[in-house]
């Protein structure tokens, strides 16, 4: 069943004079990971600190599992793990030392203490390095203790800033692994500028430009948003260029190599369908014919306004 763990209601804010977010509404459900998606300076992180308390919103509501983050800061805290951009680990310290430390801070009480930092280091995959000083572990398992504190009080919602940054590819595969199953049994937002994150960790995308939102639905329909306007075709002789215009709706052909040709095309319509009669009429040999999806780089720069124009 889904059950609602964050809402977000007409949030806006400004720094000094100018607005960082205007108008943000989505709500969070109780599994699975939210991509909060945008460029440098979108608002991202602004959302990320006001949803979780750090600073007070300018207008909007913030909900966590019903709780007023404005009115119940320290309730609403309770329910929530966090780990910002810059992981606030104190390298000094073991990762016992350093995650004890961090369930006190949760309140979590003495005698639960021992317990709950078993199952965070377990879930995290750093039992082995409980002595280990933090400052002597790899970027990779640094980003694991700072998910572990993020969740060793067992929140509902844990909200990861940039997760995988700074980390190498197979670090980055690691954090991307432990952060789905964390996303098994509790809901997940996790905010970044890079688009194959999205790809290979969220269900769902909000995403924000200038502090608005442009998206907001599941990342199939993020990669289904823009329709395609090139089909590429496959014959055992290529046909001559003018012969291809001819076909109605084409509007631009090129030649891959000796067998493929990429049409674009302006309408929707059935431009199959007319192409694969033209070619039988014409005797092409058509082997395939399919249609060019919009990489999701693309569908980013469309829905940021970065598009080339044609
Ligand atoms: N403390 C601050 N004081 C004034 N302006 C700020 C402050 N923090 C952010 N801003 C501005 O608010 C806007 C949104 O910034 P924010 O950090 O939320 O974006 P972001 O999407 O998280 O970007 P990044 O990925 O670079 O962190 C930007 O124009 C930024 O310059």
């Amino acid at each position: 069943m889904k059950i609602s763990i964050a809402k977000v209601k007409n949030l806006s804010h400004r720094y000094s004079r100018d607005w960082a977010i205007r108008d943000i509404n989505f709500e969070v459900f109780n599994k699975g990971i939210m991509g909060l998606l945008g460029s440098n300076g979108a608002g991202k992180s602004t959302t990320m600190n006001i949803l979780c308390g750090v600073i007070n919103q300018t207008e909007g509501e913030v909900y966590i599992d019903g709780i007023n983050m404005r009115e119940q800061p320290v309730e609403a805290k309770k329910l929530i793990g966090f780990l910002p951009q810059k992981a606030p680990l104190h390298t000094e310290l073991t990762v016992d030392e350093y995650l004890i430390h961090c369930a006190h801070l949760r309140s979590i009480p003495s005698k639960q203490i021992p317990e709950a930092l078993e199952i965070a280091k377990a879930k995290c995959g750093i039992s082995h390095f409980s002595k280990r000083v933090l400052k002597n572990l790899s970027g990779g398992y640094q980003q694991r203790v700072g998910l572990a504190q993020a969740i060793i009080h067992n929140p509902k919602l844990v909200v990861l800033d940039e997760p995988t940054n700074g980390l190498d590819p197979n670090q980055i595969l690691e954090v991307r692994k432990l952060i789905k199953e964390i996303a098994e049994d509790r809901a997940v937002i996790l905010s970044t500028h890079i688009l194959s994150e999205v790809q290979a960790t969220c269900d769902n995308i909000v995403m924000v430009e200038n502090g608005r939102i442009v998206f907001a639905d599941t990342l199939y329909a993020f990669n289904n948003y823009i329709e395609p306007n090139t089909l590429i075709m496959e014959l055992k002789e290529l046909p001559a260029e003018q012969d291809l215009l001819k076909v109605e709706g084409v509007a631009g052909v090129s030649f891959i190599d000796g067998s493929r040709v990429r049409i674009t095309f302006q309408g929707k319509g059935n431009i199959t369908e007319r192409l694969i009669k033209h070619s039988v009429e014409m005797g092409w040999s058509l082997t395939e014919i399919y249609f060019e999806k919009t990489s999701l780089d693309g569908v980013f720069a469309q829905l940021s306004g970065k598009a080339p124009k044609n």
